[in-house]
């Protein structure tokens, strides 16, 4: 099998199946695979309904298999609990939590989309650089020497964000995502910001624990919907993955359908883009513009037009490729309801 993001053999390490080389006339070839061995920075990319999520899916069911790997699906549609019906080892955590610590002091103002000179955000950032829980957060916020409405205004963002039900003393750290083999976070019944408080505590976790030590497995992190969290607290922890995490060796995927909606240093540091149908102009605009120069003709002109079909831009061996990807292992939950699937099913129930 060729592999892409390495130039060494084959079986120099672990690979991800991708699928198939794919002609432009839709004829496939031989089995195309990814590199897993060594840290990445992946982008994937299409329009709704063309394939990103089952992509994530089939480079996590292989990631999982893989020895030295763990990967953490961050899953904000609850598309992804197939991966763990048996065929590959995979645990799904419902509604997952972070201890409050895990998310800097500095993003607790932006996280009620507080400034940090605003007096309520200045009080909610000393709060959480004073305390490691959010019961003691509310207790600096009663002590502290501020006006009343001051402090029911800080007390009221720290309810609300009890009520998330995301920050919790026990929740995940890096040595429980980096002992399993893959861990899916179903984020599912968070709100947006209790989720990428989640992600920004997820993503730190596991840059700082291969910074300060080595473990067992590299993480890889994989993102679907990942413009909602380039545009939350999330991102400064997402923006040092992609531009310091390779020495320590964590990988981020990122999907999503609007790569016209990521910053520019998400495009311009992706090692791998695999890019599915995409036609908002926008959108295309934002990869071609960051394009290397082995990518003769239009991005668009390439792109293929049915689901599952890719564009695969590979920085380390400076090539571009059609591929048809492979099928999922396990369920993939990401197809759209069917009015005429619900007709047949209330008939096969005679109703
Ligand atoms: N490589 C593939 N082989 C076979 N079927 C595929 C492939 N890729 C995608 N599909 C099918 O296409 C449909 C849409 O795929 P998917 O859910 O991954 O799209 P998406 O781009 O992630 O959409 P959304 O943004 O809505 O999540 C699914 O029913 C899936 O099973």
């Amino acid at each position: 099998m060729n592999v892409l993001g390495r130039t060494e053999p084959a079986d120099a390490g672990p690979v991800a199946t991708l699928g198939t080389y794919r002609a432009a006339d839709g004829s496939e070839g031989a089995a195309v695979g990814v590199d897993l061995d060594r840290p990445h920075s992946a982008l994937v990319v299409g329009k709704r309904g063309y394939g990103k999520s089952h992509t994530l899916g089939v480079l996590a069911e292989d990631a999982a298999r893989a020895a030295g790997v763990a990967p953490v699906v961050v899953d904000p549609m609850g598309e992804f609990g197939g991966l763990a019906d048996g065929a590959v080892p995979a645990r799904i955590v419902d509604a997952p939590t972070v201890p409050a610590a895990a998310v800097p002091a500095d993003a607790w103002p932006a996280l009620f989309d507080r400034s940090a000179t605003d007096p309520v955000g200045a009080l909610l950032w000393e709060a959480a650089r004073e305390a490691e829980t959010l019961d003691g957060m509310v207790a600096h916020v009663d002590d502290a020497d501020v006006g009343t409405g001051v402090g029911r205004a800080a007390r009221n963002h720290l309810r609300l964000a009890d009520s998330w039900g995301v920050f919790d003393p026990d929740g995940l750290d890096a040595e429980t995502l980096l002992s399993g083999a893959a861990t899916v976070l179903d984020c599912s019944t968070h709100p947006d910001p209790a989720a990428s408080a989640l992600v920004r505590g997820v993503a730190l976790a596991l840059y700082d624990a291969c910074v300060e030590r080595r473990p067992d497995r590299l993480p890889w992190l994989l993102l679907d919907e990942a413009h909602a969290f380039f545009d939350g607290v999330a991102a400064p922890a997402l923006e040092t993955v992609l531009t310091r995490g390779r020495t320590p060796g964590v990988s981020l995927v990122a999907a999503t359908q609007r790569p016209g909606a990521l910053p520019g240093v998400a495009v311009s540091q992706s090692d791998l883009l695999i890019a599915h149908r995409l036609t908002a102009v926008a959108d295309v605009e934002a990869l071609a513009g960051a394009t290397p120069t082995y990518l003769t003709g239009r991005l668009r002109d390439r792109l293929p037009a049915d689901p599952g079909g890719a564009v695969v831009v590979d920085d380390a061996t400076e090539s571009v490729h059609g591929v048809q990807v492979r099928r999922r292992e396990t369920p993939h939950g990401g197809a759209d309801p069917r009015a005429s699937a619900r007709r047949h099913d209330a008939g096969a129930q005679g109703r």
